[in-house]
């Protein structure tokens, strides 16, 4: 037991760990020194390299800037990508490229978050500015440096010592990962990208689209929760890594943009959280987490909507900040419940929920310059964690799917199955019968109804027992099934009747069929304690002669008419002494 429970919390942990080490070790590919020295440097984040200093009141000049760095108080870099926070004082960054070869080296600068609103570059070589690139997502997208989704611009360096200035202005999260690459590495890292960017995206597209097509279809809430949550991650995705406004948007300004993004962060979080509370059904077992849920789906966007009423970004943005945090929280705290309920589905969840939030935090982490270093794994950290999650809950859609499918062939076969006898109810019989009775009237094929009565039941029942009495009906029961051509569906009629249909048989083919059931019948000895019980039936037939009824073709609705005429038969035989099979047709009987 409990080394089945260390299991399960094994395979929870296991894969997180693995993703852990896997940027553990990405992470030792990092720019150390102060001053750039470009013959041993290909690509790289280079926040190391980087000094810095944020302004105080007054925008600062690019002189007094370099003042400060030389006189000023002064930080260095201490992660990869410079991280200050949320709605702080611009920040200027200086760091020094060495070029000792003879000629030009071209280098792509680019800072890899699209949400920095101004950014000024200024390149100063032999105390020259010898090029001022201004930038940002402040400024539309046609006079950016380049048409790109981050601040990039592409320069040829001289031989020699060139200074990089770089002041960045920004509304939201101040996280500034500045990487520099020479521009044929950063072109093949373009290629490379995108086409990771298309299996990620491409996978969650799929299961989303399945996954609505099974909601149009099927009308169950998670599914279309579930394809809404995978729609708004990806969509958020392409927002925060600048491919959606590179390719949509471009021209919408920065206002449009800030604010799209945090819409986005949010529904995805909600559809995610809602989907979750659906999945799990967290309501029945763990309702004061679920209704808080609820809640924090609903707060959360009232005050970013007033905050947008008002023009408040800052404060929307804080909101948006805290329902993901909460996102990721809930999810983990919602599978533990799930698990602590035994729910089915609730390790994969948790194992997807906890690989998730691991991957948010690395990515969360990487980009604030805290603990964990910025590189291209730990960005796409995320966008990794949360396809593993989306394929993982697709795993559990799928499997809840084909359960609620197995939950629906067993209800059927129970509502169409008689308990005692386990032969076909009338509800069974009908659903059977129906479409080989269309086929009997399409092809002009004859079909005979019999219907078997146990005689004297009452007595036997009121001799021996209620107990007794079903134990004959289930040997009846037995007789009947076993003695019926592979073709013919029977069924409990009710009570102590029976009632078999005899497809591609005509009248006075079924007659043989029938006399042979009732001699079968006849001879069954059912064995209690000492006590040998026989029975006997009395049956009556209806059937068709060359598809004709009584001498008129058969309809749809002469099944009825001959199940009528078969009952008329059955009270002839009993009302003629029992233990004889009558003709309804034929208007005849056939003593035993
Ligand atoms: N043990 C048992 N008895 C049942 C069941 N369903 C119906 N019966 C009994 O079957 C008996 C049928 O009685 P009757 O309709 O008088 O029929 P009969 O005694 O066979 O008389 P004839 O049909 O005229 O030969 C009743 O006593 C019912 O209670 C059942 O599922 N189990």
């Amino acid at each position: 037991m409990i080394n089945s429970k260390c299991k399960h919390y094994f395979n929870i942990c296991f894969i997180p760990l693995s993703v852990i080490i896997l940027f553990a070790i990405s992470a030792i590919n990092t720019t150390q020194a102060n001053t750039i020295d470009l013959a041993q440097f290909e690509e790289g984040a280079i926040g190391h390299s980087i000094e810095y200093f944020q302004e105080k009141e007054i925008k600062l000049s690019l002189t007094e800037a370099q003042a400060l760095f030389t006189n000023g108080v002064i930080k260095s870099g201490q992660s990869d990508s410079i991280s200050l926070g949320i709605g702080v004082a611009p920040a200027w960054m200086k760091f020094t490229l060495v070029n000792n070869s003879m000629g030009q080296l071209n280098y792509r600068l680019a800072i890899e978050t699209p949400w920095l609103d101004y950014i000024d570059t200024w390149l100063v070589h032999e105390e020259k500015v010898v090029r001022h690139i201004v930038g940002g997502d402040g400024y539309p997208f046609n006079q950016r440096p380049m048409p790109y989704k981050f601040y990039a611009f592409e320069q040829s360096l001289p031989p020699g010592i060139t200074e990089v200035y770089i002041r960045v202005e920004t509304k939201g999260p101040m996280a500034i990962p500045v990487r520099l690459s020479r521009v044929d590495k950063a072109i093949i890292r373009d290629i490379t990208s995108a086409y990771q960017y298309g299996v990620l995206y491409g996978i969650m597209s799929a299961l989303a689209l399945y996954n609505l097509v099974l909601f149009v279809f099927i009308r169950q809430k998670e599914y279309g929760l579930y394809s809404l949550y995978l729609i708004g991650f990806v969509i958020n995705s392409l927002s925060y890594t600048g491919q959606l406004h590179t390719l949509i948007t471009p021209d919408y300004g920065p206002y449009f943009q800030d604010w799209l993004d945090i819409s986005l962060m949010i529904t995805y979080s909600i559809a995610g959280l809602h989907f979750a509370r659906t999945l799990l059904q967290t309501s029945q077992y763990a309702a004061k987490l679920d209704r808080f849920v609820s809640k924090i789906t609903i707060v959360i966007p009232t005050g970013m909507f007033i905050g947008f009423i008002f023009n408040q970004l800052f404060f929307s943005m804080i909101l948006a900040f805290i329902l993901n945090t909460c996102f990721v929280i809930l999810f983990v705290a919602m599978g533990f419940f799930a698990l602590k309920a035994k729910k089915p589905f609730a390790v994969i969840f948790l194992l997807s929920s906890v690989t998730a939030a691991i991957c948010i935090t690395i990515s969360t982490l990487a980009v604030a310059g805290f603990l964990v270093p910025y590189n291209d794994y730990t960005f796409k950290a995320i966008e990794v964690g949360m396809a593993f999650e989306a394929i993982l809950l697709a795993v559990i859609l799928a499997r809840q799917f084909r359960l609620a499918k197995m939950d629906k062939i067993i209800a059927e076969h129970y509502a169409c199955t008689d308990t005692l006898t386990q032969l076909n109810n009338r509800r069974g019989f009908q659903v059977i019968t129906q479409p080989v009775w269309q086929n009997i009237i399409r092809e002009r094929r004859d079909v005979t109804i019999a219907l078997l009565d146990i005689d004297f039941f009452k007595n036997i029942n009121d001799q021996y027992g209620h107990q007794i009495g079903d134990k004959v009906l289930q040997q009846v029961a037995q007789c009947i099934s076993n003695a019926s051509r592979k073709g013919d569906i029977c069924a409990r009629w009710g009570g102590e009747e029976f009632i078999i249909f005899l497809p591609e048989t005509s009248l006075t083919q079924a007659t043989k069929q029938a006399e042979r059931i009732r001699q079968v019948i006849e001879q069954l000895e059912v064995q209690i304690d000492n006590t040998l019980i026989s029975v006997t039936t009395s049956i009556g037939l209806a059937g068709s002669e060359n598809n004709k009824l009584n001498g008129a073709p058969l309809t749809l609705d002469s099944l009825e008419s001959m199940i009528n005429h078969a009952d008329n038969a059955l009270y002839y035989a009993k009302d003629s002494g029992k233990n004889q099979l009558h003709v309804a047709n034929h208007q005849s009987s056939q003593q035993s």
